[in-house]
Formats: structure tokens, C-alpha cells, sequence
């Protein structure tokens, strides 16, 4: 399976601090689901701002589909961008948009025709159970239902890869547990999933997901201990 992500000996700083992140190196492969775990304050967030492009590393090498993505010229970013769909854990919908309207965001930013935009939006609004709350404002939606919205529009556009920062952080069980399947039906749809997390429940439902974890900065291998950078050749 081809990689879609390749990460080596990233390091991010933020201002003139210690590193946050540091010696970041892995692959994500295309079409695999990914759990990222750790402590509070880890790097989990600052990771994902990485790999969404939010954030440019200190140093070290970011590969996004087969490109160079710290080096790549500003104007290229936002092409990028509409590749990756990305769930925020504060959500970020457009509090004057009514939830068919937040949904349809990605498709008027790319451009689509508003004849071409109805169907699919209400196709989501179905897909995510709430059908009838299109016209909703955020405020008066309940937090889950703000995060199934949310979730909506990251995945409208199809994205190849889908970043989620704590989806589930204001649910309860059982609806952690659809909007994992939500996820879930995406990856096998093809998409490249990556769920930060530290709901341990979350990750005994879906078995078959990879694992990367996060201590203090650092990713560590699947048996805990301090996953190393590759050593290069020469
Ligand atoms: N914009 C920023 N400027 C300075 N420091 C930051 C910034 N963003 C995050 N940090 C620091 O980087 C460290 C990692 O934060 P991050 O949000 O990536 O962790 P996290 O694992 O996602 O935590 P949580 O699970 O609580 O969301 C923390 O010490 C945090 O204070």
C-alpha cells in the first residue's frame, strides 16, 4: 500500500521554548486507520496541525502525497489542504450558517455549482442522522450534534485523508460509538483515517486500527519504548 504521509525526524518549537514535538519519523499508508494516543499536553493536536498543514515543522521532512509540504510555495497550500478533511475538537462551524449551510461549506470554497451542492449536503445531514436539522444555527444544536456537523463537513468533499482531534469528546458512549462507525464506513471507503484519542474504549472497538502513541513530544514504537529516528544511509 502506498504511503500517503511520510514523516522524518520532524521537530516542532513553538517560539524560543523546548521542543513540543520532537524526532517525529512515520509513514501513515493509504487507506489505513490510525489511532493517535497520549497524555493531556502529548503533542497529539500540534501533530495533527502538522500533518493538516496548519502548522510548519521546526525542522525535519513532511511528505504529503509524494510532495515536499514544507517546502511547497504558500499559494500550493490551499490545494493541499481540500485533500485532508479535519474534525477540530472545538468544532469550528460558522455560528451564522445554519448546519446545511456549514456542511456545504467545502463545496462552495471549491467552487462547485449550487445545483450540484443540494443533494450531497442533505445526502450527509441523512448519513450523520440529522436530517431534520438542516436549517439549525450551531448554538441551538446539542454538542454531539455540533460534532456530527462537524464531522459532516470535514468528509463532504471526500477527502483522502480525514484528521479528527478528539471526536468524541463530548459524547456520550453511545454516540462515541456511531460516530466511530461514521469513521469507520469512510476508511472503507478508502479514506486514510486519523483519530486522536485518549478514550481507551474507543480503541478496544476497532482492533484492526493501527497504533501511534505519544509521550511527552515523542512517538513511541508498539511496544512503548522511544520510537528512534531511521538511521540514514551514508
Ligand atoms: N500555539 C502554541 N503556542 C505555544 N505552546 C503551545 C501551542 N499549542 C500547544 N502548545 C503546547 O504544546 C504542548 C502540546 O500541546 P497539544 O495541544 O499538542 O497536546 P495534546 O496532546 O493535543 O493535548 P490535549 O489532549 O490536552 O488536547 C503543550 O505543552 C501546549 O501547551
Amino acid at each position: 500500500m502506498a504511503n500517503i504521509v511520510q514523516f522524518e525526524n520532524v521537530g516542532l518549537r513553538y517560539g524560543t521554548g523546548a521542543e513540543t514535538l520532537s524526532d517525529i519519523s512515520f509513514t501513515l499508508a493509504s487507506g489505513t486507520f490510525y489511532f493517535l494516543t497520549g497524555a493531556s499536553g502529548a503533542g497529539k493536536t500540534s501533530l495533527l496541525k502538522l500533518l493538516y498543514l496548519a502548522q510548519r515543522p521546526s525542522r525535519g521532512i513532511i511528505r504529503l502525497f509524494g510532495e515536499d509540504a514544507v517546502t511547497m510555495p504558500r499559494d500550493r497550500l490551499p490545494g493541499f489542504r481540500r485533500r485532508i478533511g479535519v474534525v477540530f475538537q472545538d468544532f469550528r462551524l460558522v455560528p451564522h450558517l445554519s448546519a446545511a449551510d456549514n456542511i456545504a461549506l467545502p463545496l462552495r470554497v471549491a467552487g462547485i455549482v449550487e445545483d450540484e451542492i443540494d443533494q450531497p449536503v442533505r445526502e450527509m445531514l441523512a448519513w450523520v442522522g440529522l436530517g431534520d436539522r438542516a436549517q439549525a444555527r450551531p448554538a441551538t444544536l446539542s454538542g454531539g450534534e455540533q460534532q456530527r456537523v462537524a464531522i459532516a463537513r470535514a468528509v463532504i468533499g471526500r477527502p483522502e485523508i480525514l484528521v479528527a482531534d478528539e471526536p468524541t469528546g463530548n459524547v456520550d458512549p453511545e454516540m462515541a460509538d456511531r460516530l466511530l462507525m461514521l469513521f469507520d464506513s469512510m476508511n472503507k471507503l478508502g479514506t486514510t483515517v486519523v483519530v486522536a484519542t485518549h478514550d481507551f474504549n474507543l480503541l478496544s472497538r476497532l482492533p484492526g486500527a493501527q497504533m501511534m502513541r505519544l509521550d511527552k513530544g515523542r512517538l513511541l514504537d508498539p511496544t512503548g519504548a522511544l520510537r528512534y529516528p531511521p538511521v540514514r544511509p551514508g
